[in-house]
């Protein structure tokens, strides 16, 4: 069993894996004559060669709680996902690099404040939406034709610890 303690979702130690979408980081610059300020191109969205956007609410019908035991990794190789919750929910985000199958070895694991964001580059493994708090999700990601969404099991495999 690997064991994973998450540590806090930060920039630069997502960034083999994609952008955080962190409100309270991001720079930005004033727009409507001042009335509003513009946080920019915050995640590198990619629906690949011949997809498209999508815009989507995930509400969350069943929350996760620490430790826990992920039944599934998956990816997505024709395009980018980002996830961003509406108002307040910790999301745990583990993460493994782009192949054909989720290296454990190079398992990453965090565990977001509940006001960030991310965007999984194309490819990325990652878990089916697992939030510690029940919220609505705005999840911005790839349509199109092709397999889009492939599942490995991980089951009895890793463990992802209270921090
Ligand atoms: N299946 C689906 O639409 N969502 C997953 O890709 C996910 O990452 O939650
Ligand atoms: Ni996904």
């Amino acid at each position: 069993m690997i064991r994973l303690t998450p540590q806090p979702l930060t920039a630069a130690a997502f960034a083999p894996f994609g952008e955080v979408i962190d409100e309270q980081a991001a720079s930005g610059f004033a727009i409507n004559g001042g009335t509003s300020l513009r946080l920019n191109d915050l995640a590198r969205l990619d629906p690949g060669e011949d997809g498209r956007v999508l815009f989507n609410l995930f509400v969350c019908r069943q929350s996760i709680s620490l430790p826990h035991q992920p039944t599934v990794m998956e990816c997505h190789p024709l395009g980018s996902q980002a996830f961003l919750p509406r108002h307040f929910a910790r999301f745990l985000v583990l993460v493994a690099p782009p192949a054909p199958q989720p290296d454990l070895s190079q398992l990453h694991c965090f565990l977001s404040d509940g006001r960030q964001g991310v965007n999984y580059a194309r490819g990325v493994w990652h878990l089916p939406l697992s939030s510690l708090d029940l919220e609505t999700f705005v999840v911005v990601d790839r349509g199109g034709s092709g397999n889009n969404c492939h599942e490995v099991s991980v089951a009895g495999q890793i463990e992802v610890l209270e921090q």
